[in-house]
Parts: structure tokens; C-alpha cells; sequence
């Protein structure tokens, strides 16, 4: 499968373009970063430590999307939504992985999911896939006398709050009480603020050094607690995923999917 990583100069940019050499069946065909970016030019291979590749940085994404079968995409919402309208135009495979999106930007992804493959989470790993499912089963069997509170913490360079992971285990937590995540999400408490209103999922952020990402979901009832974490060491963990959804899209119907219709566990 040919792809193009967009964002290649960034954090999970050069993880992809290295995760792409890497992996059987895959090959970087195009390398795509910010226009005005100082890096332009550079080869990807290079910027990703792994010696060159001949896949040298530009600003054009139409010319590379022309000749690749999918699109890598860890980089901004106002990029990710224009790389969706190019991607559906060339009706290839688009998986996104930035986070931040907000419902416009959703809306955006859906109405390009008409005509190419979308495959969108706000983290590619198994693990966290997997954790997502539990959330969902253990907040639809405890209820409302456990009290949702979920805990993030990122590096310092992080753009974005809460995580796109935290967003996403809150979603499988609100599904399992069959609420709707929206009306009941609580992301920031300051001063005076009440006692907690039962029912409510909680939000709390932490940023510093280089934490790759770590999220608890905690369950507090009366007199115990429930906890789920998981730590990410390694941003090769999101890109293997990336890769995998990218191949797991290629030849299928267009559509917004998700990790877990990849991973297959989305009836767990
Ligand atoms: N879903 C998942 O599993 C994961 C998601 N993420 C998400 O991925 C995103 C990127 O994270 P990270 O790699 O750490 O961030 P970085 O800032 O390191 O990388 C983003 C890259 O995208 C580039 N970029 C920005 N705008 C454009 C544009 N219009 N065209 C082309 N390139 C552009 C940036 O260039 P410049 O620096 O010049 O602005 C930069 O090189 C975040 O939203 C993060 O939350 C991260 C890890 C896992
Ligand atoms: O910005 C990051 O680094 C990460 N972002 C994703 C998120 O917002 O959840 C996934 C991962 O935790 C790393």
C-alpha cells in the first residue's frame, strides 16, 4: 500500500514515516508538512533517523495524495479537516489520528467519509481500544452510585485538552449509562464549586516532561474504588495502529470507521 504521512516533520509524524519502512506491504511514497516550514526539502527518512529514503518534505499534498492508496494524518484540526476534502477527492484511505476535532470539524470528516474510507480515533492502540470496552461494560453494570472521574496526563508540548483518549473513554463511559457524554461532562472545577452531581463524568489534565500519555478511568462508590489505566511508553504503539488501520481500510466500502471496528472489538 502507498502512503503519504502529513505532518512528517512533528512528534508522530517521524514515528509513522519510520513505522511505514518498517512494516511489509507498506511504502512512503509522499512526505507532507507545513507550508513556510524550514524543513521542506529535508529527506523524511532522514528527519525520522532512519537514513534517507528519496521521499523528500514539500507543501504539496494534492501531487502525493494523486499517487498513494492512503494518508497518514497526526497534525491539527484545521489541517486534518482540508486533508479530508483532498483525501475524498482521491478517494483514498484517510486515517486520523489528531485530536482537538470539534463537532464542525466532525461533520466535515463525515461528509468526506461518503466517498473514501475514514478511519478515526483519538488513539491507535490496542490497549486503550481494549480499555474503552471495559469502561462502556463496567459503567453500564455499576450505575450512578459510582462517580466517573477520568485522569490524563501528557507532555509539556500537548496543544490539546482534554486528550482525545480521555474524550473517547468518557464517550464509552456516558454509552454505558446510556447518557449523553455532552450534557453530562464536567472538564474543569475552580473556586467554590458544589458538591459533585451525581451522574456527572469528571475531567481532570495534567501536562509535564515528556509523558508519552497515561489515562485512569476511576469508579468512586461508597467506601471503594474502582480503577482502569493505561500507559503508553512508546508513540511506535500509535503508529503500528495507524499502519494497521490504514491496511485494514484499503479495498473497503467508503465510511467513517474506528479503531474498534479494526481491532474487531467493537461488540465486546
Ligand atoms: N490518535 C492517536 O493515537 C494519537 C494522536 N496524537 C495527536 O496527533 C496530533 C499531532 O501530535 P504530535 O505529533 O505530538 O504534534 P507535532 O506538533 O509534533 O506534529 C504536528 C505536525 O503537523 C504539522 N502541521 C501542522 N499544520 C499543518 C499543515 N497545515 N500541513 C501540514 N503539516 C502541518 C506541524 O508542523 P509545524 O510544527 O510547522 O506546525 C507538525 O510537524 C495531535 O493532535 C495529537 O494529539 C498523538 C499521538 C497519538
Ligand atoms: O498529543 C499526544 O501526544 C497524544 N495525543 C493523543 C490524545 O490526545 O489522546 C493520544 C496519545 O495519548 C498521545
Amino acid at each position: 500500500m502507498r502512503l503519504v504521512v502529513v505532518g512528517a516533520a512533528g512528534r508522530m509524524g517521524r514515528m509513522l514515516v519510520k513505522t511505514v519502512a518498517e512494516t511489509e506491504g507498506t511504502t512512503l511514497v509522499g512526505a507532507i508538512d507545513r507550508e513556510g516550514s524550514a524543513l521542506l526539502g529535508q529527506d523524511a527518512g532522514t528527519l525520522a533517523g532512519i537514513g534517507a529514503l528519496g521521499v523528500p518534505l514539500t507543501d504539496d499534498p494534492l501531487t502525493a495524495f494523486a499517487r498513494a492508496d492512503g494518508v497518514l494524518d497526526f497534525t491539527m484540526p484545521a489541517a486534518t479537516v482540508t486533508f479530508a476534502g483532498l483525501a475524498a477527492q482521491a478517494r483514498i484511505v484517510h486515517v486520523v489520528g489528531t485530536t482537538g476535532l470539534s463537532e464542525q470539524d466532525f461533520a466535515r470528516l463525515d461528509a468526506a467519509a461518503r466517498h473514501a474510507v475514514v478511519v478515526q480515533s483519538g488513539n491507535m492502540s490496542l490497549g486503550i481500544n481494549l480499555m474503552a470496552a471495559l469502561v462502556r461494560r463496567v459503567a453500564r453494570t455499576l450505575g450512578e452510585d459510582f462517580d466517573i472521574e477520568i485522569l490524563e496526563m501528557h507532555h509539556r508540548m500537548k496543544v490539546d485538552a482534554p486528550s482525545g483518549t480521555a474524550l473517547l473513554l468518557g464517550e464509552a463511559a456516558a454509552e454505558g449509562r446510556n447518557i449523553a457524554l455532552k450534557d453530562r461532562s464536567v472538564r474543569v472545577r475552580d473556586g467554590h464549586t458544589g458538591a459533585r452531581n451525581p451522574g456527572d463524568i469528571g475531567f481532570a489534565t495534567l501536562r509535564g516532561g515528556t509523558v508519552v500519555g497515561e489515562h485512569s478511568v476511576i469508579f468512586a462508590g461508597a467506601g471503594e474504588r474502582i480503577e482502569l489505566t493505561h500507559r503508553a511508553e512508546d508513540r511506535g504503539l500509535f503508529a503500528r495502529g495507524a499502519v494497521k488501520a490504514a491496511l485494514w481500510g484499503f479495498g473497503k466500502k467508503p465510511g467513517r470507521y474506528s479503531m474498534a471496528d479494526v481491532l474487531d472489538i467493537a461488540a465486546i
